[in-house]
């Protein structure tokens, strides 16, 4: 089911200056900061071959990531993006083997304006997964 991995999120507590120390210490090429109200983050993506890292910042009073950000401080790795080729089939699949999709259920547009569907953790030992469809019509 799962393809690729898409990104790595990495949530940190100031974009700027954390897209500042990839920048100058490993040399990163980071894209511009977008506002995601819809998500209540900021984002920076940095290409990193096959994958990317997404550096995610708190946007508005209501983000998920100052929870996070309460229990890491200086940030730390928030979740693993993988891209399914129909994102429909993967929920239904993860539902039937009791996994809980977060937020209403439904895939929501993400960063790159294509579905994207959260596990909670717990179903993940441990880890916050995140479903991306690959592209915007379902492959089968
Ligand atoms: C940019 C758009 C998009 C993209 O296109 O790529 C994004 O990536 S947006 C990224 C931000 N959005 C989300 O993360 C949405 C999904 N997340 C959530 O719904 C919540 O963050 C959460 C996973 C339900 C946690 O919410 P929180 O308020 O922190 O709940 P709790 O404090 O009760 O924590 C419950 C439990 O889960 C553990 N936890 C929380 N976050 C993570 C995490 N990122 N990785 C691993 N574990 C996490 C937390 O420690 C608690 O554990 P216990 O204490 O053991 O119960
Ligand atoms: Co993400």
């Amino acid at each position: 089911m799962i393809g690729r991995l898409h990104h790595i999120g990495i949530a940190v507590p100031d974009i700027a200056a954390a897209s500042a120390l990839y920048r100058t210490r490993l040399g990163a090429d980071i894209g511009e900061p977008k506002d995601l109200p819809e998500h209540g983050v900021t984002v920076a993506f940095i290409e990193a071959g096959s994958a990317s890292l997404e550096l995610l910042s708190p946007l508005g009073p209501d983000s998920t990531l100052h929870r996070f950000l309460e229990r890491h401080p200086q940030g730390g790795q928030h979740h693993l993006c993988f891209e399914v080729p129909d994102i429909e089939a993967a929920m239904a699949r993860l539902k039937a083997d009791g996994a809980t999709v977060l937020g209403d259920g439904a895939p929501r547009l993400g960063a790159h304006g294509l579905p994207v569907i959260f596990m909670h953790p717990k179903d993940f030992a441990g880890t916050l997964v995140e479903l991306q469809q690959a592209s915007l019509e379902p492959q089968s």
